[in-house]
């Protein structure tokens, strides 16, 4: 299981602060979609610029345009961008082969698909890389969690790998251990408290 760490701050030089603090025990770091809107790509070339060996995820969140949109965010530095499941067929088609030549990954976000099984073994058969379960800022509000969502996705997915996210804390140890993804993405719970690097280190622990 890797660990990746959603950096959804509002400032590109705090991103580069979290980066070093947490670098020991993160093996992907995302360039959260807040810091899209707010710096756009140029945050992230700057990010990289910093950090050449890193693994770095831009979560361009893409909905249309795929083939132009994955390979800007591949220009400016990623390693893998993403792309809405609830996106056309077609755009997720044209975003996986615009990402195998150019020899990176995609990860498909599943935030807002309601037929999570149907949906799941179709993006499974476009040959995604990572396939991830999400519950949202907005749904988090009303307490909702992605562990049950996620089974679904991993009942009904052969070859891509999953992930999961969306308001997980180390509180939910047993949970993170029994679903076992091959990628934790945690943002607030290690981003937004005290010591990130402590914390990092313990959800680092928890993975093995
Ligand atoms: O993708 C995310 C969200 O939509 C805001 O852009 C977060 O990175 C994702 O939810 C993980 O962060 P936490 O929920 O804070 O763990």
């Amino acid at each position: 299981m890797k660990l990746q760490l959603a950096i959804d701050l509002e400032d590109v030089q705090g991103a580069i602060d979290l980066i070093q603090k947490t670098k020991d025990s993160i093996d992907i770091f995302e360039y959260g979609t807040p810091l899209v809107i707010n710096f756009g790509l140029e945050g992230l070339k700057k990010i990289r610029a910093e950090f050449p060996d890193i693994t770095l995820l831009a979560d361009l969140k893409i909905m249309d345009v795929a083939s132009y949109e994955v390979n800007q965010a591949f220009a400016y530095g990623a390693d893998i961008t993403t792309i809405l499941g609830v996106a056309e067929d077609q755009s997720i088609k044209d975003a996986v082969k615009a990402a195998h030549e150019a020899g990176k990954e995609l990860l498909v976000d599943m935030i807002g698909v309601q037929d999570i099984a149907t949906r799941a073994r179709e993006i499974d058969a476009f040959g995604a890389d990572y396939i991830g379960t999400h519950t949202g800022y907005d749904l988090q509000a009303l307490g909702q969690d992605p562990f049950e969502t996620f089974n679904i996705v991993k009942n009904n997915v052969s070859n891509t790998k999953t992930a999961i996210a969306g308001g997980i804390k180390l509180t939910a140890a047993e949970e993170i251990k029994s679903a076992n993804p091959d990628l934790l993405i945690i943002g607030g719970a290690i981003s937004t408290v005290d010591d990130p690097a402590t914390a990092a280190a313990e959800f680092k622990k928890l993975l093995g």
